[in-house]
Parts: structure tokens; sequence; C-alpha cells
């Protein structure tokens, strides 16, 4: 199959380029012509560009698809509250069907507001995985692991057996990590041996880091050092790849720790503000060369998985912590969501970027909105006036998977009604 899209807005997020009016040609999985005008081919499917811009789909660096479950159900509670007293108790009760459909449930939202790869960390990865077959999703998949009590090895067993069955999984659209939950959650004999295997296999890993304040002081009580530094410890930053989820409390040292790793840190703003955990120290972390992504984390705490919302956040974050309107400037941010998160899922050179050779993973945006116009600067409107209801194509890996605001993989009437009773069963009496 091919797709021509003509005279579109291009933004392709490389370094040197301007936005330009031009035409862009999918065969197959990937890009495979981009230029001023292309000569159409007779089975080209046409997709009209006119007062619309491309750019490279957002990549969502840190989620947990099924707690869209969970939104709106245990708001204004301060983090180890909410984790511990409602999410935890309700995610027991979730079954593999409604974990496929929590996933399903945030796959649907993301196609629509232009999220064309997500990184994952949860339970029930299998359920997860079909979903993301089966939608046309690009994911890397991750089982979350607790170390608290002991489980005779089953949640180890489990990661080992979605690495082995997933990764490469539906035409390549699937990869897999090691997920060792946090620091307050892993010890460090089953941390140590997580990362071991991880480098044996030279599979990635993700964690949380740092995330508020009490994990600072939890992990300073048990182990005297910082969570960075327990990390660091546990030989986690020589030589694996590294998912760093949050990153909200690190001093001048953790980040100077951080300097050089394979990897870098998903910045999860909407979390942290709706969570009171902070603001994560994302531009010193970019001064040092660290890689930084954006994620939503879970709709259970995000409330949505809308990556415009966060890209709107991240921005302003910055600038009013410093008091300085010129951080992190639209390109910047833009850029964060997009090959920054590409990176982080170990993608960098397929998705991220507009370039021939490089996976069919972008959406149009419709400027043809009162709230979108004029055109000075075709950044600024993406970083700061579009959001995720904007979006009207989304393809990826070559696949259209939303034309015209019309999901054409998924049945969302069906998705609401299974949403709607196994979520009301999921949190009764919690
Ligand atoms: N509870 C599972 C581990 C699942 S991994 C994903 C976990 O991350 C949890 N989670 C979601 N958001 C956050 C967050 O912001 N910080 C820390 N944990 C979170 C979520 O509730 C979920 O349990 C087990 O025992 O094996
Ligand atoms: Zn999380």
């Amino acid at each position: 199959m091919s797709i021509l899209i003509q005279q579109a807005t291009i933004l392709t997020m490389k370094d040197a380029d301007a936005p330009f009016t031009g035409d862009i040609r999918v065969e197959g999985d990937r890009i495979t012509h981009i230029a001023d005008h292309i000569v159409p081919h007779p089975q080209d499917e046409i997709i009209d560009g006119r007062n619309k811009v491309a750019m490279p789909g957002l990549i969502n660096a840190h989620q947990h698809t099924p707690m869209s479950l969970l939104r709106g159900f245990s708001d204004d509670l301060k983090l180890m509250d909410w984790l511990e007293r409602k999410m935890l108790p309700a995610e027991a009760r979730m079954n593999p069907e409604d974990i496929y459909w929590g996933a399903k449930l945030s796959i649907a939202e993301m196609i629509r507001s232009g999220t064309t790869a997500f990184a994952d960390m949860y339970i029930h990865m299998n359920e997860i995985a079909e979903a993301v077959k089966q939608t046309g999703m690009r994911a890397s998949l991750t089982r979350g692991m607790v170390f608290m009590e002991d489980d005779g090895g089953r949640r180890l067993q489990e990661a080992i057996d979605l690495v082995q069955r997933w990764s490469g999984a539906a035409d390549g659209r699937i990869t897999t990590m090691y997920g060792p939950h946090s620091p307050y959650t892993c010890p460090m004999e089953p941390l140590r041996e997580v990362i071991a295997l991880a480098v044996k296999e030279d599979i990635p890993l993700h964690i949380h880091l740092a995330e508020t304040k009490e994990e600072v002081v939890k992990i300073r009580e048990r182990y005297g050092l910082t969570p960075t530094e327990y990390l660091e410890e546990a030989g986690m930053f020589e030589q694996a790849h590294v998912l760093l989820a949050h990153g909200v409390h690190l001093n001048r040292r953790d980040i100077g720790r951080l300097k050089g790793m394979r990897g870098g840190v998903a910045h999860n703003p909407v979390s942290n503000l709706k969570l009171g955990c902070g603001i994560a120290p994302i531009t010193e972390m970019l001064a040092q060369g660290i890689n930084v992504g954006i994620g939503t984390d879970g709709a259970g705490s995000a409330t949505t998985v809308d990556m415009f919302e966060e890209i709107k956040a991240a921005t302003w974050l910055q600038k009013l912590d410093y008091g300085d309107p010129t951080r992190l400037p639209a390109k910047d941010v833009l850029s964060m969501a997009t090959r920054g998160s590409a990176s982080l899922l170990g993608l960098q050179d397929e998705v991220g970027m507009l370039e021939v050779g490089c996976k069919a993973d972008l959406i149009l945006i419709d400027l043809a909105k009162p709230h979108l116009q004029p055109v000075h600067e075709v950044e600024s409107l993406l970083a700061y006036s579009v959001n995720g209801a904007d979006v009207d194509t989304t393809i990826v890996n070559g696949q259209i998977l939303m034309r015209g605001r019309k999901l054409l993989t998924i049945d969302e009437d069906e998705l609401y009604r299974e949403v709607k009773v196994r979520a009301k069963r999921i949190v009764e009496g919690i």
C-alpha cells in the first residue's frame, strides 16, 4: 500500500529544517519520498494536506495504559495514599480482559490525540500486547515489578516471558523492556539481578525515579543515598539503556551521575503537577546533554493521555520555575516529545523525525480552526495552541489508524460499553 500526502506544511523535526510546503510518500511501513511535488502513482491513497501540518507522531515515553479505567476515580490525594489506598487495591481486581480494554481505551485516546508510540509499564502484558497488535500502534512494553514481598520469582518470570514472546512482534511494532518499578519497591539484590539480565540480553530498563520528596527521604533512611545514587550503586548506568520516569527530585550531583548514560529521563509534567510532586529540572538535564523525552504517566494520575497538554505543561513549568520565558522554547519542547522520546524507547533512527527511510509514523493537524489562525510560526502553534482534538489523521508503520477523526482499527461503541461495566466493577467499595 502507498499513501501520498499532498501540499501539507511539513515539519520534519530535523535540526536544520524550517517548515515548508510539500508532499510525502509512504510505501509499506516507511517514508520513501519527501519533496516539493511528487508525481502520484495510480495506486496511491491520496491525502489532501492543504491547511494541515504534517509532523512526526508524538511519542509517549511513560504510560500505564490500563489505568485509564481508573480515570477520575481517586483524585486529589497524595501519591503514596493514592497508590497504596486506591490504585493498588483496584489493580488487584483487574483481570486480564479488563487490562485489554483499559489498554485499548488509552490507545484510542492516543491515536485521537496524535500519539503514535508509547512506553508502557504494567501487569498482564500479554493483553496489552494483543491490544497494540490489533490496533496498529507502536509500543515498548514492560512488566513492572515490585519486589516488596517474596513472590517466588513469579514477576520476574512474567517479565522474561514478555521479552521472549513479544520482542519484535507485530511487524516490529512491539519492543520490550525490563521494569523494576522504583528504588523504593526494589531492594538491591533483585535490582542487580534484573540489571544483569538486561545487560546480558541488551534489553532496556524502565523504572520510576525520584518522583516525590518522600521517596528521597525513604531511600536516605534505608540506604543513606539519594535514589539516583542507589541506582548508580546497583550498576544501572554502567551499560544498560535506561528509561527513567520522572526524575523530579535530582540534585546537581545526581544530574552529573546521569551524564553519559544510555537512555535518559521521561518527564511527566501533568502527573507531577496534579500529584503535587514538584518540577523536574529538565532544562538543566538538557544543558548537561542528558536526553529528555515526555510522557503522560497513567490516566489515573494525569487524567488524560493527550501529549499536547504535556508539551504545554512542560514548557510553562520551566518558564515559571526559573522566572524566564526563554526557557524550553517551542521547537525544543516539540523535539522532546518526538525525537527525545524516540531515543528513550531506543527507536532514535526509526521514528521521531520525518525523513526518507524512517518508519511512517506521522500525524496531520488541521489548522482550519479559529485558535490556530493566523499562522506566523508553525512550531509556536504546535507547542502552545494545538490540542489533541486538532489531530485529523494518524499513521503508524504506514497504516492509517485515524482519518478525518474517524478511528479505523477500533470500534468505539463496543469499547465504551466494555469500559463502563468493567470500570464500575473494579472500583466498587474501594
Ligand atoms: N503492582 C504491580 C506492578 C505494576 S507496575 C506499574 C505500577 O506503577 C504504579 N504507578 C502508576 N503511576 C505511578 C506513579 O506515578 N508512581 C509510582 N507508581 C505508579 C501503578 O499503580 C502500577 O501498579 C506488581 O505488584 O507486580
Ligand atoms: Zn508511572
